[in-house]
């Protein structure tokens, strides 16, 4: 046994108990004086006097939800088949599950990026920055050509003067500044274009499009999260976002860059050298025919690289988060085994990927060798006969290996262009995710003291997590008085969490109506809803912060609210002793507190907070049976004039509310006060009860 972290005892629960120290005080006073003084007040007799060593057990394992669950669950419960419930299990099936499969395929398009992609993909950064952008590239490119134009201009000069011995018109400082000026120009227009590219356009379309994404992921209905894994939501923020913010605008921009130069070396070089007009429509012929094969290829290879990518982080992401789990069963080497098959189908994408490029470049290569090769030829042909200007064999020559250079290049981005295209329709295609019902519906919101009485009533309601599955809560109807405190008991799987869910709207109703306060909440928005209830859950959630920010996220509060607060809820005494006091860092998911702490600074908040109506879905499951009186003490006077709806499996908890409504496969099995359901014979809460004292 531990004391404020120290070894108090240790030996036998037996020896313990014949010592009758620490572990005997508290065996006695919680495993077996409170649900027997509990069935005494019920006449119903205990099982016997000696101690009950699972009671006992249980009693002393305190802090591990999940044990404790699972213990609270053996107690009170006929035999049942205990699994990781959604909310606790963070492994996924990947088999069918009923008629609906669980996580669902991620499929990978296929065919060209339609135009309207790219459409889109300018619409999103803007077409005034594009344009922009491509006004500043054609004449920053412009200007270079001019320039070269100008060295041309300057040796035929320098050849006429030479060959007719004339006198120099101009002096080389004419030329130097002119050729100077014309590179400067260029020169700001190049930078003009790359600020507005990258300040302007990237910016623009990663900011919008990671907005929308998100507000999407965040407002999407539990079904997708249940069918898609972590780690394809990470890869859509992460890998198909960097495409997106760098790698489209750099490969465009690069794309757009080189298309406007070959077109105007080209156009310079016609002019200069008809002949060589001839050799331009099969060389751009056969790169096209190049290019076509190369894409279609290469396009379904960056498909099926992203796609097999998800994997990866998903086993990787639920590997960590069960790692003890999978140590504790020697799975280790499965697990391995099952990384390496899942990294061996993207590497060989990869790696075919490669050679794809290495394919194009060796093809390329040659073509490009051999142009150079017959514009060489060319230019000898035309001084034979006498016909060429050296200039202009010189400036044919190196805009040749120029634009060879540049074929090649343009059509490698083009590939990386329409490659990284498909990371944004798959960053596209989560921005268009089917969202859960508005936050707030402005021409019917409800009144600010709504509901002022705390009536539930559901109204023949049923509802399924997703389409295509079973329903989980069948034509269900039962109504909750003002301020009446109702215990939810039934066997796992009952639905009692799903219960929860529908009432703050998670899952949506298939039929029928939940009123609060005779009013249907589905006609308002899920933040008028959710904010009117509040709900302590079984895996307390807390958020990397403050102490103050995660029980007033919006801070509404007063300091001495937030303590009187924490006071009734028994945490004050420990956030006193740390220095920063309310500011005390909270780490994300609050792994710097137990998960019993946890759940009192979520009854801190539900307190703080104040709903009309509480629901507590095994609230102080991972709580000391002595914090749990005490707490469960605080509840009920703190929220006296509240209703409380508690989910419970340890019964002794909720004997004493009001109505015990007991579920059974989804359908109301029963519903009265605890006396009345005690007395029936053959009720399904007489038989939990027996068996809860059975154990
Ligand atoms: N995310 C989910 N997707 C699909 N079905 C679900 C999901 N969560 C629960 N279910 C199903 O809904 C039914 C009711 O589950 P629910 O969690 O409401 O039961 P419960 O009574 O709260 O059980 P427990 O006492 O174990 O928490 C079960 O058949 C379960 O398989």
């Amino acid at each position: 046994m531990l004391q404020d972290g120290l070894v108090a005892e240790y030996g036998a629960v037996n020896d313990l108990m014949e010592k009758r120290a620490l572990v005997y005080s508290l065996i006695q006073e919680y495993g077996v004086s409170e649900p027997a003084s509990l069935a005494t007040s019920r006449q119903i007799t205990p099982s016997g006097s000696t101690v009950n060593l699972a009671t006992a057990q249980m009693a002393c394992d305190i802090g591990d939800s999940d044990i404790q669950r699972r213990r609270s669950t053996l107690n009170s419960m006929p035999p049942i088949s205990i699994t990781p419930t959604h909310r606790t299990g963070q492994l996924r099936a990947t088999a069918d599950s009923g008629q609906g499969t669980l996580i669902m395929k991620e499929v990978s398009a296929a065919g060209k990026v339609s135009i309207a992609t790219y459409m889109d993909y300018f619409r999103a950064s803007t077409w005034s920055s594009w344009a922009l952008f491509a006004t500043g590239m054609t004449l920053s490119q412009g200007f270079l050509v001019l320039s070269n134009i100008w060295l041309k201009v300057w040796s035929s000069a320098n050849d006429t003067r030479m060959r007719d011995g004339t006198p120099e018109s101009h002096g080389v400082l004419y030329y130097i500044a002119i050729y100077g000026m014309l590179g400067l120009i260029s020169a700001v227009f190049s930078y003009t274009q790359s600020i507005v590219l990258w300040s302007v356009c990237a910016v623009r379309c990663g900011r919008a499009t990671h907005r929308n994404m998100l507000d999407a992921v965040l407002r999407s209905p539990m079904s997708f999260f249940d069918t898609t894994p972590l780690g394809r939501v990470l890869q859509r923020f992460s890998k198909d976002q960097t495409s997106v913010d760098e790698v489209i605008p750099r490969t465009f921009g690069s794309w757009l860059q080189n298309l406007v130069s070959i077109v105007f070396s080209l156009a310079v070089i016609v002019y200069l050298m008809p002949a060589f007009g001839l050799m331009i429509i099969p060389t751009v012929l056969f790169f096209f025919y190049l290019k076509n094969h190369f894409l279609d290829t290469s396009r379904m290879l960056k498909r099926l690289l992203s796609t097999t990518r998800s994997p990866i982080y998903s086993s990787f992401e639920e590997t960590l988060a069960g790692v003890s789990t999978i140590r504790a069963f020697g799975k280790s080497d499965s697990f391995i085994a099952e990384n390496l098959q899942r990294l061996t189908a993207n590497h060989r994408c990869a790696y075919l990927l490669l050679a794809m490029n290495r394919w194009l470049a060796i093809r390329q290569e040659i073509v490009s060798a051999l142009i150079i090769f017959v514009t060489a030829m060319l230019g000898v042909i035309s001084l034979l006969y006498g016909k060429a200007d050296v200039g202009v064999i010189g400036l044919s020559l190196s805009y040749a290996l120029q634009n060879t250079q540049q074929i090649n290049w343009m059509l490698r981005m083009e590939g990386d262009l329409e490659n990284s295209m498909c990371d944004y329709v798959r960053v596209q295609e989560y921005e268009q995710l089917t969202p859960e019902a508005p936050d707030v519906i402005e021409d019917n919101r409800p009144e600010r003291s709504w509901p002022e009485q705390g009536m539930v009533e559901f109204k023949n309601y049923s509802t399924r997590y997703r389409e295509g599955l079973d329903l989980v809560l069948k034509g269900i109807s039962f109504a909750v008085k003002p301020r009446e405190k109702v215990g939810i008991v039934g066997r796992t799987g009952a639905g009692k969490s799903s219960l929860t869910l529908a009432l703050f709207r998670i899952i949506e109703a298939a039929e029928g109506q939940i009123l609060l306060d005779d009013e249907d909440i589905a006609q308002y928005g899920l933040f008028d809803v959710r904010s009117k209830l509040s709900i302590i859950p079984q895996d307390p959630v807390l958020f990397a912060g403050t102490v103050r920010e995660n029980l007033d996220p919006f801070n509404t509060y007063s300091d001495q609210d937030i303590w009187r607060a924490l006071e009734h809820a028994r945490l004050a005494d420990f956030i006193r002793t740390k220095d920063e006091r309310l500011e005390f860092v909270v780490t994300q998911g609050g792994e710097n507190f137990s998960v019993g702490q946890r759940q009192l600074i979520c009854l801190a908040r539900a307190l703080l907070k104040h709903a009309k109506v509480l629901v507590l879905d095994e609230a102080t499951a991972a709580i000391d049976p002595e914090s749990d009186a005490i707490i469960q003490d605080s509840i009920r006077k703190e929220f006296k004039d509240c209703t409380v709806l508690t989910i419970a499996h340890r019964l002794n908890t909720i004997i004493d509310s009001d109505r015990i409504l007991v579920l059974d496969e989804g359908q109301v099995a029963e519903f009265d006060t605890p006396d009345a359901l005690l007395a029936k014979e053959d009720g399904l809460f007489k038989q939990l009860w027996a068996r809860a004292n059975e154990n």
